[in-house]
């Protein structure tokens, strides 16, 4: 096998150049905007100033859907030289413990993209029972499979189990999502040469970059601090040349989850005693509590109770609204409304969350109203006070009942949770679901759910079959805002749901230069991205690059 490796990488540049030239006339089919590496972007987003709301007050849309598959169309040459090479189709092992519904989801995503590339694909699914030693024990025989180029472990596992002990089985040079130490060390130190990176991080890169957004000399924003997206795209930003890149802490945006009378009183006792960023005046406010200790771990951890009075949170939409590309993945539905964002940036939305459309939804508190009580800043609207989410750009989603008011000035809402039903299923994706009673458990909501979504962004019917979930019917009539990108809106046992992002879309993309959608925006690229590195991986097996 090394010895054949200096014909294969003749071979291999041989079959380079003709693919250059193939690639060139492919281009031409390819109408999305798409751009290889070190060509000139083609999208109009280049233009973008950064500093003026885009032409006819909406934003450009970053359609990651288009932009992946044209991707996805690009590997196929290095599939079918590496196919040749090798002897076999380049094959991407992938570990799945238990059945959570979006996790299979995915899996099965990234199964079909394979596929459709010519690539093979080896599912190991183990019990959601499995030890730590057995799921250690089967990803070392993954690794060792001579068919298997790249491994990845769905992520969550279970509870049960650890992500950082199972990560140093991994052979780093399989390692497609980035996460083994090494993979993560080199491309968290400078200089250090990067080689497989995080798929979703690498995703949000190349859709910028293909998309004619230069990162070069921005400031940038990064809303969310996980290991998976926040921290490795933070550290991808600076190596793309960003003047600053800032990553607001776990505790900075979770407190605006809580219950909003809550962070009322915390914010305003807060501003009597910090100082603030520049902005609006907060409202007057009651005496300071005391002090609170520090809460959370070095990764964060949450915070306690009180840990966001010392937290200065309050000033977190002045921070997004400093931000020329601002990256939100919090896995709160529509957390970042119109007035967090300046206007012309370019908003990159990582969330994926599944809503119902019934009035449950959890309680809106426009930054106008909550974060300085001086009412809204740019025009935007407040939420409606039946908590039932934003309010005036409604264009026929049943949604969106709020009606529209000038002055914020309180916190808007009634500042209940709606609690019943919510579920947290990862750190990026969340279900917020009407109490549909015994029967129907919040998993088999989200695979219907995710099952309708996928069905209807493929422009279809669902494809919520054999599933076990009801009816998965979906795909009906949705519209994801003013995108026209992909669907959104599905029902199940008479519920309506819509995938919704971290971004409330509407307002957002009246403000941004340019937006993704959710979904049909990073969640594609992550797929595309995934594939990218397995071929990755396996050009570093076979000597074809250096590791
Ligand atoms: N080992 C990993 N686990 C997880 C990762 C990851 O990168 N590596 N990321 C997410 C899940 N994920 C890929 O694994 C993923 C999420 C969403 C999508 C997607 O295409 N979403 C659609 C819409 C939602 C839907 O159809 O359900 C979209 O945005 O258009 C792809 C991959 C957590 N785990």
């Amino acid at each position: 096998m090394r010895r054949a490796v200096p014909v294969c990488r003749l071979l291999y540049q041989l079959a380079q150049q003709k693919e250059q030239a193939c690639r060139q006339i492919s281009n031409a089919f390819f109408a999305s905007g798409a751009v290889p590496a070190g060509q000139p972007a083609l999208n109009p987003v280049a233009n973008l100033s950064f500093t003026k709301p885009s032409v006819g007050g909406r934003a450009v849309i970053l359609d990651g859907r288009a932009v992946a598959a044209a991707w996805e169309r690009e590997l196929v040459g290095d599939v079918a030289r590496l196919t040749e090479l090798l002897g076999r189709p380049p094959g991407l092992g992938v570990v799945l413990v238990g059945s959570r519904p979006d996790s299979m989801l995915y899996v099965t995503k990234k199964q079909e993209a394979c596929q459709k590339a010519g690539m093979n694909t080896y599912v190991h699914h183990l019990p959601d029972t499995v030890s730590q030693s057995q799921l250690e024990a089967a990803l070392a025989h993954v690794c060792a499979d001579g068919r298997v180029d790249g491994v990845l472990i769905q992520l969550p596992l279970p509870r049960h189990l650890s992500e950082e002990a199972v990560m140093e089985v991994l052979d780093p040079r399989k390692d497609v999502d980035g996460f083994h130490p090494l993979n993560m060390g080199r491309m968290l130190m400078r200089g250090r040469g990067v080689r497989l990176v995080p798929a979703t991080p690498l995703g949000c890169i190349e859709l910028l970059r293909r998309s004619g957004v230069d990162v070069q000399g921005k400031n940038c924003v990064v809303l969310g601090d996980s290991n998976i997206v926040g921290t490795p795209l933070a550290a991808m930003l600076r190596d793309k040349g960003a003047a600053a890149v800032t990553i607001c802490h776990r505790r900075s945006y979770r407190e605006w989850f809580e219950d909003q009378q809550e962070v009322q009183r915390k914010r305003a006792a807060a501003a009597v005693c910090l100082p603030r960023l520049p902005g609006p005046t907060p409202a007057p406010a009651p005496p300071p509590p005391p002090p609170a200790s520090p809460s959370g771990g070095p990764d964060g951890g949450g915070g306690g109770p009180d840990g966001g009075d010392s937290f200065q949170s309050y000033q977190l939409p002045d921070l997004t609204r400093s931000a020329d590309i601002l990256v939100v993945a919090v896995g709160h539905p529509e957390l970042v409304r119109g007035d967090w964002v300046r206007p012309g940036a370019v908003v990159i939305d990582v969330g994926i969350n599944v809503v119902s459309t019934l009035p449950r939804s959890p309680p809106r508190v426009s930054s106008s109203g909550s974060s300085n009580g001086s009412g809204s800043s740019n025009g935007n609207c407040s939420s409606s006070s039946d908590g039932g989410g934003s309010s005036c750009n409604s264009e026929g989603q049943g949604r969106q009942t709020g009606e529209c008011r000038g002055s914020g000035g309180g916190g808007g809402g009634d500042g209940s949770s709606s609690g019943s039903g919510s579920t947290t299923i990862s750190s990026s994706t969340a279900v917020v679901s009407p109490d549909l009673g015994d029967a129907e458990s919040s998993a088999s909501i989200v695979a219907a759910a995710t099952a309708a979504a996928a069905g209807a962004g493929n422009g279809g019917a669902a494809t919520g079959d054999g599933d076990g979930c009801g009816d998965g019917s979906g795909g009906g009539g949705g519209s994801s805002g003013s995108s026209g990108v992909a669907a959104s809106l599905y029902s199940h046992r008479n519920v309506v749901f819509q995938v919704v992002g971290d971004v409330a879309f509407d307002e957002v993309s009246r403000v941004a230069g340019a937006i993704t959608p959710v979904p049909g925006g990073i969640g594609p690229m992550t797929i595309a991205a995934v594939l990218h590195n397995t071929l990755k991986a396996a050009k570093y097996r076979a000597g074809l690059e250096p590791w």
